[in-house]
């Protein structure tokens, strides 16, 4: 099956002022992680942000720590960074489908993140993917944040949306 390797992407957005993101990694399966990670670093540093990163165990746990260190205002935009490899069981599909789906809450309540949790079904696929001279999965998902983050600089909470969403 031929993988969507050529796709189009987008000029990372002219950002106003400094942008401070946070990358939120599950190492599960580290090598992987370290990999999206140099990608995450390359995309920050070619947008003049800052970066900080933590770690939580799993993919699970990761839209939960997005969320608490969203509250503490300290941070412009997230980067979610994990690997779920099926195994025997449908353990996999929660993984994948409770970690994605409270990502994309977390964005419709006004966080801006870019999901980078890969969801594969071997560990070559994860390799391919993970590496920033690869699919850089990493760097695409640090993108993704900055470009929301821009978004939510172009549109600016107002007296009526004050105490709205995240
Ligand atoms: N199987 C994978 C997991 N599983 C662990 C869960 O994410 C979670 O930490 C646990 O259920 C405790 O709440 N996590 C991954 O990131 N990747 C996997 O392949
Ligand atoms: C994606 C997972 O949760 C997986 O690692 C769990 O493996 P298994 O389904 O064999 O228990």
């Amino acid at each position: 099956m031929a993988s969507n390797t050529q796709h189009h992407e987008l000029a990372l957005p002219r950002l106003d002022g400094p942008v401070r993101l946070l990358a939120v990694v599950a190492p599960y399966y580290k090598d992987i992680t370290d990999g999206l990670l140099q990608g995450v670093r390359a995309t920050a540093d070619a947008a003049g942000a800052s970066l900080e990163v933590i770690e939580v165990p799993g993919a699970l746990e990761i839209p939960t720590a997005v969320g608490l260190a969203h509250r503490s205002g300290q941070y412009d935009g997230f980067v979610a960074l994990g690997c779920v490899i099926r195994g025997e069981t449908t353990h996999y599909d929660t993984v994948c489908n409770d970690s994605s789906r409270a990502l994309t809450l977390l964005g419709l309540q006004g966080v801006c993140l870019g999901n980078g949790i890969l969801t594969v079904e071997t560990l070559a696929q994860a390799q391919v993917r993970a590496d920033p001279a690869g699919q850089n999965k990493g760097g695409g998902a640090a993108a993704a944040a900055l470009h929301l983050v821009a978004l939510a600089r172009r549109w600016p909470r107002t007296e009526q949306t004050q105490g709205q969403g995240a």
